[in-house]
Order: structure tokens, then sequence, then C-alpha cells
């Protein structure tokens, strides 16, 4: 259903995306996943129409989004980091007005838009200038402007940004209500949001697609699903440095203290380290400890997480032989 190949952005002389590829399957959530100016946002306005791409393509429901990009405009629903919304008009009188300029036929629109007013939970606000909505609602609202003509693809940029624990909810089922009958992409910088909404993730770091996958297979491809919590007597930062060394260790991380047990000791460090895929460096790591004159208080096999590989993929340190080998995997991907 959306199939972006090779596509680079280049502001001035500011490369914002390379070479990215990766596709969305009809019915699926994928989420692009990076950190701040990663090039999520370039990337969607690509696809949304908005920009136009310096090399590569994209096609959404067969149609190129540069060459036919008013076909496009029609097969999509595009929510921005800001919602587009006329803060005068009510909500009911706003999508209308949008289904109208989707070309939606006047005979279409109300039931269209009760529709789309519906899917987002409305019903009570339909009557309600906009401006007086607080933003979990103005979001619903840019929502139902996105999906009112009944486009196959979605595109939502940061959908949950701004909003409070319990709207985040509210647009992660809405979002997961959509799946099935539309193929939907969204933005995030946020990893939970990624393992309870979408059905398959690209993790896009300095403009780069890094690894594409289901969630689950990309703990278990790039860490093997595996690592150990350590908790060790001296210094983090040198403990790091030793066990940088050892074989079959892919990523160290600190194991954030805050909300810890109680227990927690001064002059303590807790680490994480996640393991190459198919290697137990276990053993090795308590050896190397005790030898290089560290208490080893408790060492635990635990699995890793998706912020794990997150880290490993967007790190600096990260290893050279996984950058190859995902990129390997992302071609055999696209193809
Ligand atoms: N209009 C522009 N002119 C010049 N550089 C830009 C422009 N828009 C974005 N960039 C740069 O391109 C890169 C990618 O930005 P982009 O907004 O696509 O990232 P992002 O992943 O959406 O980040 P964020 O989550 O912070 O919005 C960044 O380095 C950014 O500074």
């Amino acid at each position: 259903m959306i199939e972006v190949e090779h596509l680079s952005k280049i502001y001035g002389s500011t490369p914002a995306i390379t070479d990215v590829t990766f596709s969305v399957e009809p019915g699926e959530i994928l989420g692009l996943l990076g950190p701040n100016g990663a090039g999520k946002t370039t990337t969607m306005r690509i696809l949304a129409g908005y920009l136009p791409a310096t090399n590569g393509n994209a096609r959404i429901a067969g149609y190129d989004v540069h060459e036919n990009s008013l076909a496009v405009r029609q097969r999509i629903g595009y929510l921005p980091e800001t919602p587009p919304l006329y803060p005068d008009m009510t909500v009911e009188g706003f999508l209308h007005f949008v289904a109208r300029i989707k070309g939606v036929s006047a005979g279409d629109r109300p039931n269209k838009v009760t529709a789309a007013i519906e899917r987002c939970n409305l019903e009570d606000k339909r009557r309600v200038i906009i401006r007086k909505l607080s933003k979990g609602y103005r979001q619903r609202v840019g929502i139902a402007q996105a999906i009112v003509h009944d486009p196959p693809a979605i595109i939502l940029d940061e959908p949950t940004v701004g909003l409070d624990p319990r709207q985040i909810i509210e647009v992660r089922n809405l979002i997961k209500s959509l799946a099935g009958t539309h193929t939907i992409i969204l933005s995030t910088h946020i990893l939970p949001e990624v393992s309870m909404t979408c059905s398959r993730v690209a993790i896009i770091n300095r403009g780069k697609v890094v690894a594409t996958n289901t969630p689950e297979n990309l703990m278990t491809q790039l860490t093997g699903g595996s690592g150990y919590d350590l908790e060790i007597e001296g210094e983090a930062a040198l403990a790091k440095q030793v066990l940088q060394k050892v074989a079959g260790v892919s990523l160290i991380e600190s194991i954030p203290t805050a909300g810890m047990h109680s227990q927690m000791q001064a002059n303590r460090a807790y680490l994480r380290v996640i393991s190459q895929p198919g290697k137990e460096p276990g053993k090795d790591i308590a050896t190397t400890l005790v030898r290089a004159g560290f208490g080893l208080h408790e060492l635990k096999r635990v699995n890793a997480t998706l912020e794990d590989v997150f880290l490993q993929l967007t790190t600096e340190e990260k290893n050279f032989d996984t950058e190859v080998d995902l990129a390997a995997d992302n071609e055999g991907e696209a193809a």
C-alpha cells in the first residue's frame, strides 16, 4: 500500500534523510521511530505530497507521490504535528469543509462526517467551536479531518505528543481501531507508543532507516533477546570500559536508578549488558569484573527490551557489524 524507495531530502546542504526505504502492507500500522531530528517529519511530509524529495520515490496505493500528488492526496489522511484546524468553526462545520475540499460529493458528506465523528468519539462536541476544545479533543478533530474522506492510508506525525496519559490511551486506541481497514504510518520518539500501537517499526536515525521489523523480531534479531543486569561495587564508567572488551557483549547501559528499591547502596553501579545474538558472555563478564577489582553483587539474566534495541541502534558506540547486517536486512525487505 505504501512503498518508499531510496528517498533522500537535502535542505540546502543539510541532508535530512538519506536513502530511506521501507514499505507498509495493507492494514498495517508502521511506527517510524527515531530521536528528535532523525528525519521523521521530513519523510512524512514527502509521503503526504507537501514536500518534494531530492531523490528516490514513494508510492501510495500505486500512485507516485510527486507525479500524481492529487490522486495521492485523495487517498491519504494526514495529521501534521500541529493539526490544521480552523478554531472559529464548529467540529461538524470544519469536517464538512474538509470533506468538501477532499472531493467528497455533497450527497456523501453528511454520512462521512457523521462516521468520522463517531469513530473519533466526538458526538458530544459536534456543535462546539474548535477553539473551546481541550488539546485532547482537538487532536481527535485532527484525526477526524484526516479520515473524513475515508482514505485507505493515514499518516500521523507524533499523534500523541502533548496529550495527558488518559488522552494518550484514547488516541492510541482510536488509531488501533483504524488498522485493518486503513494502512497507517505514525511517527514517534516514544518507545512504548511503538510496542503498544504498531505492528511493525522502522527505526530511523540521522536520516537513515537502521532497522525494520516487528518489535519482537527486532529484539531477537539484534540481541538474541537476552542480556544481563548487574549490580557492582565501583565506578560505572570504569566498569563499562572493562566490559566493552568482553567477547559477545554488544551494548552496556546504565539502569536508571530513580524509583529503584531503597536497598540501593552508595558506590554501587547498576548496569544492563546486552549480549550479541547467540552469545552467552555471562561467565566472562563475571570473571572480567572480579579480576578488574569490582565487587559483583548480582548478575541476573534478563530479556532485552525495545528500548535496548533502540539505544543499540541510535548510540554512537554501536557495533559496526550489526549495522552492516541490518542494512542487508532492510534491502531484503524492500525487494
Ligand atoms: N526546512 C528545513 N530547513 C533546513 N533543515 C531542516 C528543515 N526541516 C528539517 N530540517 C533538518 O532536517 C533534519 C530532520 O528533521 P525532521 O524534522 O524531519 O526530524 P524529526 O525526526 O521529525 O524530528 P522531530 O521529532 O524533532 O520533529 C533535522 O536535522 C532538521 O534540523
